[in-house]
């Protein structure tokens, strides 16, 4: 065996791998090829703007949509060529398609009864992944009887029973509102932690992503643009659309020149951004990216770096204060601060001094 051999045999099986999978619609491209592979037990989450693609991945993962190239393994096995109930996955939906006539507990064995199990086993599953969601004692509630959030929870239970070795969740907590949202990411997140099964989340809510989510992969016009922990998406992201749809960063546009320590990113006349890790490639169009919180805002320089501002805008928040400022050249930047950390309380109209520490910039090139 060769050493290449034995490390393969070795590696543990990914939950889901996606070899080149693409999809098209006529002349639509939903997908382009596309390749990744999600770890077992692991909670992954497909993010990104409307229209990008999510949904038409996890569909094709599912088995409901056949991708126009490429393959889908589920735990090592192609299931390309495989309809949806042959597959070793099952599907939440957005909003809550639970069957109206029947009681939740009926719901949720609906798809132990197709299997025809012994009736004493269906009732005690159904009834322990009623308990596992929080809705033990629900069991004859009919679903009109239900919040939505609980709604959402039978839907899990109905899942979950099945024991497949994977959950698909299509934008599951897009009915909600947003406290509801909030409590009931925690729960999924707390829910597939104890079961450890692989959960495929679809979302275009960044904080629900952040909240729930091992892995995200951020899916835009048909493409994976990167993916990582919800720690790299948000502090180290590569790309500039990363940047532009994670978190709240402030994207500037410009031209390397110099190297070493002397590199800077010249956006316009007079405003350069010094960049950290001196970058090669002279004279090449880049971006850099710098994080609201990352901004300091007072009446003096109290960073290395720094460049008067108007201030455009304050949005006081509570614990927290956002400001919309302009740059020497009309570009907006927006900082957001502490408000009890603020040195003034600045209001529209003002001047100001925006600091930053030169580590603090992320240069993402093309
Ligand atoms: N049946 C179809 N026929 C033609 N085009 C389609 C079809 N289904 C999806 N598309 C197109 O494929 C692209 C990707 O759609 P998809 O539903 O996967 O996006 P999404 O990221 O899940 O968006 P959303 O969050 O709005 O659901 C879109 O441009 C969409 O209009």
């Amino acid at each position: 065996m060769t050493v290449q051999e034995s490390a393969a045999r070795t590696r543990p099986v990914p939950a889901v791998e996606a070899e080149g999978i693409a999809k098209n619609y006529g002349s639509v491209t939903a997908l382009k090829p596309t390749s990744f592979a999600i770890p077992a037990g692991s909670y992954f989450v497909l993010l990104g703007p409307s229209g990008g693609g999510k949904t038409t991945t996890l569909r094709m993962i599912a088995g409901l949509i056949r991708p126009t190239g490429g393959r889908v393994r589920i735990n090592g096995a192609d299931v390309t060529d495989l309809p949806a109930d042959r597959r070793d996955t099952s599907m939440v939906f957005q909003g809550a398609a639970l069957f109206p006539h029947m009681t939740v507990e009926q719901n949720v064995a609906y798809g132990l009864t197709l299997r025809r199990l012994p009736r004493d086993r269906i009732r005690s599953e159904a009834l322990e992944m009623l308990k596992l969601v929080g809705l033990a004692g629900f069991e004859r509630r009919r679903p009109h009887e239900l919040s939505g959030g609980q709604q959402q929870r039978v839907q899990l239970a109905r899942a979950l029973v099945l024991k497949t070795s994977v959950i698909l969740l299509d934008e599951p907590l897009a009915a909600l509102d947003a406290q509801l949202r909030r409590d009931m990411c925690f729960e999924l997140k707390h829910i597939q932690e104890s079961v450890g099964i692989t959960f495929v989340h679809v979302t275009h809510n960044q904080e629900e992503a952040m909240t729930v989510a091992d892995e995200i992969a951020l899916i835009a016009d048909g493409e994976l643009v990167e993916r990582g922990t919800p720690e790299h998406m948000y502090e180290t992201p590569e790309r500039r659309f990363t940047a532009g749809f994670i978190g709240e960063n402030t994207l500037l546009d410009g031209i390397i020149h110099g190297h070493g320590q002397e590199a800077r990113l010249v956006i316009a006349e007079g405003l350069e951004i010094p960049l950290p890790n001196a970058p090669v490639g002279e004279g090449r169009p880049a971006s850099v990216s710098i994080k609201s919180e990352d901004f300091r805002l007072a009446p003096e320089a109290v960073d290395a770096v720094s460049a008067p501002v108007e201030v455009v805008d304050v949005f006081y928040l509570g614990f927290s204060t956002v400001m919309h400022v302009r740059l020497p050249d009309g570009r907006p930047a927006t900082v957001r601060s502490t408000t009890g950390a603020l040195p003034t309380r600045f209001r529209s109209g003002d001047r100001a001094v925006l600091s930053w520490r030169p580590e603090a910039v992320r240069l993402h090139l093309a």
